[in-house]
């Protein structure tokens, strides 16, 4: 089972995005894409479960074309945690969560005792259950953020599309929700895609990342393979370099400053 990338070209209006962007996704890693601001990601990531449709090119699901597939099913496959959670109604954090289940209710269908059980699941995977009846304009930017993960777990998806899912949260809370991510993928087989400005956390957590550049998908790989230090220079104009924690055994990058 794989998410697909084939050639893919997308415009706003007259202003080329991607050109020729391809990739292969496989089932169960944590992937990663990283790339300067405004370089596509988040197109990219909007392109995978159609919420924009390419000029050109395509995006395959398990071996279905996404522009073939009704919305509902796509939904029951891809859940998303978009970068903006503006949430206008003074909903609860259950109803919000319980939201994630409708692709799989029929219209005006209440929950099932088993959508109530995935939902407080959801509630207890990121820690919330407690704070299931407060309502979403009483939280904070970082709870906010955990509401809107639950949703998309309550969704019981087999990949998850994060549009920098850490912004909000402390670094606690950071180290938190990569955490459960990485556990979900590890012990449950679901595929998570996350676009990430931040290399130390993508580096740890990503089993391969691509970098996007020029308009397509400059290099795709491990973590080894991608974030080099002349990657890293021609991409980000940084002086850095993929070093391993003493501590922890596991990626970092370490900064060190512009290149010069
Ligand atoms: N709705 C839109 N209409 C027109 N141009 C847009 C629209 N959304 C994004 N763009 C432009 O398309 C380009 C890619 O935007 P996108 O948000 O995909 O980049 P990004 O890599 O996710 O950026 P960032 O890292 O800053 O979040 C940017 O130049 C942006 O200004």
């Amino acid at each position: 089972m794989t998410f697909e990338v084939r050639d893919l070209e997308f415009r706003y209006r007259e202003k080329p995005v991607l050109d020729g962007a391809s990739l292969e996704i496989r089932s169960g890693e944590v992937f990663g894409i990283l790339g300067p601001n405004g370089c596509g990601k988040t197109t990219l990531l909007k392109n995978l479960n159609r919420n924009l449709r390419p000029n050109s090119g395509s995006v395959v699901v398990d071996g279905s074309d996404v522009s073939e597939m009704a919305k509902k099913d796509i939904a029951k496959i891809v859940a998303a945690v978009p970068q903006a959670n503006e949430i206008r109604f003074s909903f609860t954090v259950r109803d919000i969560v319980a939201m994630g289940r409708m692709p799989f209710q029929r219209q005006f269908e209440g929950d099932s005792s088993s959508d109530l059980q995935i939902v407080d699941q959801a509630l207890k995977d990121v820690g919330l259950y407690d704070m299931r009846d407060l309502h979403i304009n009483e939280m904070s930017g970082g709870e906010r953020q955990r509401v809107i993960i639950a949703r998309a777990l309550a969704q019981t998806p087999r990949y998850l599309l994060m549009d920098e899912p850490t912004n909000h949260l402390d670094v606690n809370m950071q180290f938190e929700v990569l955490d459960l991510v990485h556990r979900l993928s590890r012990e449950k087989g679901l595929t998570v895609v996350i676009v990430s400005h931040d290399l130390p956390m993508a580096s740890r957590y990503c089993d391969r990342i691509a970098m996007i550049h020029d308009h397509r998908v400059m290099c795709c790989g491990t973590p080894e393979e991608v974030l080099t230090p002349e990657n890293m220079k021609a991409v980000f104009n940084v002086d850095a370099e993929l070093s391993v924690d003493s501590k922890t055994g596991k990626h970092t990058v370490l900064l060190h400053g512009v290149a010069h």
